[in-house]
């Protein structure tokens, strides 16, 4: 029997619950996406439609029975639910909120989990009335596309739930990784460890963004993609690392503020894709066509990626 849950809400449908909502449809769930936004809710069933023909190009398995409603009623998308996914705002104190009223809607065996991408679960669950059934369950963007999941209990987590976690995980495809808690997780320390540097990297005008882009995708994205970063220590040998290290690691940047170019191009506007231009400028079209260059590149990727040797 699956371990998939036939009923899950998705609480909060920005740029990551219709993605996560079309995942475990495809697997079989009747998922039930809430947001107290109507003009969100209408956006993300375009997202949804358009994540679920993502997942049939790429051929991942479907199981039948899978279906999906929308709705701003909090009370009817989690009534009956099993599984819950919290994916609103990364702000603390709403999330706290948030995990609230859901623990007044469902029952106590009900397993909560949060998509945050990296407030510590503890401190999350502060005020919950039964913290043991809550869990972080972190996805990678875009998510019916990034096949990992960080798997991060709390203090108060009980085993069985990371355990019943790990199984949900695997019973819609994708890959779990367990970790013991920690700001950030293990993905976005690491990949704010490599944007730290490259920021700096542009500020100082060592490097084009295009150049940037060349030598992180081809000199590190496909080989990491490939073999991991571990597994790249022993390919380099453990004498290069020492080696290269003993004088690199002290000229790394180690800021810890948000730079003031983003913060510069915040302040001007210039949030990205979303605003039409960021690090790179877009007109007309162009977020558009690349979106679907990058969805091209992803699938190819990761089917690629599934037929060999994991890691
Ligand atoms: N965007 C990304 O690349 C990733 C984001 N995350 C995390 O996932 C969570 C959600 O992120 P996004 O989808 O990017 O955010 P978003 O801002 O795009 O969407 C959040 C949605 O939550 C809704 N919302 C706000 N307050 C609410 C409430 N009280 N009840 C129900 N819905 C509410 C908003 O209307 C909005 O539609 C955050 O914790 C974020 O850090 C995790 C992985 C990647
Ligand atoms: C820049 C950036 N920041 C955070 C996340 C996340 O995982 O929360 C992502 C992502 O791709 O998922 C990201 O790209």
């Amino acid at each position: 029997m699956s371990s998939l849950p036939a009923i899950a809400t998705v609480v909060g449908s920005g740029t990551m619950g219709p993605g996560i909502a079309a995942t475990l449809v495809r697997a079989g769930a009747e998922v039930r996406v809430y947001d107290i936004s109507a003009e969100a809710l209408a956006k993300a069933e375009n997202t949804f439609a358009f994540a679920s023909g993502v997942l049939e190009q790429l051929g991942s398995d479907t199981v039948e029975g899978g279906s999906v409603s929308f709705t701003t009623d909090i009370a009817a998308a989690l009534s009956g639910s099993l599984f819950v996914i919290e994916a609103v705002p990364e702000k603390i104190e709403l999330k706290k909120t948030v995990l609230g009223q859901i623990e007044s809607l469902v029952g106590k065996d009900v397993i909560i989990a949060t998509n945050t991408s990296g407030i510590p679960i503890t401190a999350m669950a502060e005020s919950m009335t039964v913290p043991g059934r809550f869990v972080g369950m972190h996805w990678s963007n875009p998510p019916h596309l990034i096949p990992m999941i960080e798997v991060i209990p709390g203090k108060a987590t009980d085993a069985a739930v990371t355990d019943q976690l790990v199984e949900i995980v695997k019973a819609f495809g994708y890959h779990p990784v367990i970790e013991k808690e920690i700001a950030g997780f293990v993905e976005n320390r690491v990949l704010y460890a490599i944007l730290r540097e490259c920021v700096a990297l542009l500020e100082e005008g060592i490097v084009t963004p295009e150049g940037l882009d060349t030598a992180v995708k081809w000199g590190i994205g496909y080989k990491l993609s490939v073999i991991g970063p571990t597994r790249l220590l022993d390919m380099a040998g453990m004498d290069i690392y020492a080696a290269v290290s003993s004088y690199l690691n002290k000229e790394l940047n180690s800021d810890t503020e948000t730079p003031q170019v983003v913060t510069d191009m915040i302040a001007a506007g210039k949030l990205g894709f979303k605003t039409g231009g960021g690090m790179y400028e877009y007109g007309e079209g162009d977020v558009a066509a690349k979106l679907k260059d990058i969805t091209a590149g992803l699938v190819a990727a990761r089917k690629t990626l599934s037929s060999i040797t994991p890691v």
